[in-house]
């Protein structure tokens, strides 16, 4: 090969890490782009680390602990202080259902902040086929529903409430049943409430509060910022009937949705703000910062 092309080659690969470093601390929507990427990767990594660890043991919800292991680290690589509220709600002598809205995958980040021992969230199959991604959380003991057949899916949350009192196992659902960016939540699918019917365990309903202050998928900015999770306290369920599970469900909804209005409207910028190990955040003093034109924007 002709020398100097060679050397001009070698200089264009010099120079593009320093073009995407500069992008990157330039570009929002390119720090979008790599923090996701970064995300899905880190879990990818970590479950194929992992994997063969829990794999030892078996499929067992103590592998839930190397599940939180691998996640926890990541609220400090994204700059995310995490307050909990309230977490004392969570101590129960008994297991119970967890009910918590769902509004991006970064509710992962959440969940091992409060997540109990011998617990386990409820899934998408579709988890299942993402290689050591699906593997990790089967040896976790996740519970799959395939939400598209509803009689496998209300056999499976039967199974699991006979579990919950044998095993003395917690479940965390999700029961808006999908991820929801909105700033409401959707209405809520009734198996959590009948798991807890069923299992006569109570229900804590958990809420997190809206990312938009440092998460958009549509306005691909992601940046440092705060999360607060609160716990409410617990509903009890003993002696309710498989007919009580509408009103039940409706009024869960509506103490969640209550929180959910109150923490989005207490405003977290006079917090502190962790230094993001992945790069600059956001400056938050400013009073043209981002956090400032999203708020405004709703
Ligand atoms: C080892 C280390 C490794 C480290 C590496 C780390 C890797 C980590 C990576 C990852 C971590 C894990 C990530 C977890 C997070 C995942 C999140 C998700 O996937 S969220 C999606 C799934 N969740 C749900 O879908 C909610 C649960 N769904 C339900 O509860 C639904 O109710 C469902 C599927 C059971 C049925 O859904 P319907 O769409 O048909 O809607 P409906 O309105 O609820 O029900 C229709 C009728 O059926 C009755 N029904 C529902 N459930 C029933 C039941 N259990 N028993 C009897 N009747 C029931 C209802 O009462 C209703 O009937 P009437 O209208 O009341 O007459
Ligand atoms: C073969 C290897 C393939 C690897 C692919 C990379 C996948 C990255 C793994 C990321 C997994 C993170 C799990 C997030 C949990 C989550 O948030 O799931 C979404 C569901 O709640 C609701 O789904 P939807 O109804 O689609 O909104």
């Amino acid at each position: 090969m002709d020398p100097l092309l060679l050397l001009l080659l070698l200089h264009g690969l010099l120079l593009l890490p320093l073009a995407a470093l500069l992008l990157y601390r330039h570009s929002p929507p390119f720090q979008f782009l790599c923090k996701v990427a970064f995300f899905n990767c880190w879990i990818v990594a970590l479950a194929t680390l992992l994997s063969p660890v829990a794999a030892l043991r078996g499929r067992s919800v103590e592998n839930m602990r190397l599940l939180r292991a691998a996640l926890l680290p990541l609220k400090h690589l994204y700059g995310i202080r995490m307050r909990v509220r309230d977490s004392e709600l969570l101590r129960l002598p008994g297991p119970f259902v967890i009910v918590c809205n769902h509004q991006a995958s970064l509710d992962l980040m959440g969940m091992v902040e409060v997540i109990p021992e011998r617990c386990v969230p409820i899934a998408k199959r579709e988890l299942l086929y993402l290689g050591t991604v699906g593997w990790a959380c089967w040896l976790s003991g996740i519970i799959f529903i395939d939400r598209c057949r509803r009689d496998a899916a209300i056999e499976v949350i039967a199974r699991t409430a006979s579990a919950m009192r044998q095993e003395n196992l917690s479940v965390w659902v999700f029961p808006e049943g999908t991820r929801n960016p909105g700033k409401s939540m959707l209405p809520f699918k009734r198996g959590a409430f009948h798991l807890a019917v069923q299992a006569q365990v109570p229900i804590v309903p958990i809420v997190i509060s809206p990312y938009w202050d440092f998460f958009s998928p549509e306005e691909k900015r992601f940046t440092s910022g705060t999360c607060t999770i609160r716990v409410l306290p617990r509903v009890e369920t003993l002696g309710l009937s498989p007919k009580d599970v509408p009103k039940l469900t409706e009024s869960v909804r509506q103490a969640m949705a209550e929180a959910l209005a109150e923490m989005s409207m207490s405003d977290h910028r006079d917090q502190d703000m962790e230094q993001p190990l992945l790069g600059p955040g956001e400056d938050r003093g400013s009073p043209q910062g981002q956090g400032d034109t999203a708020r405004s924007r709703k």
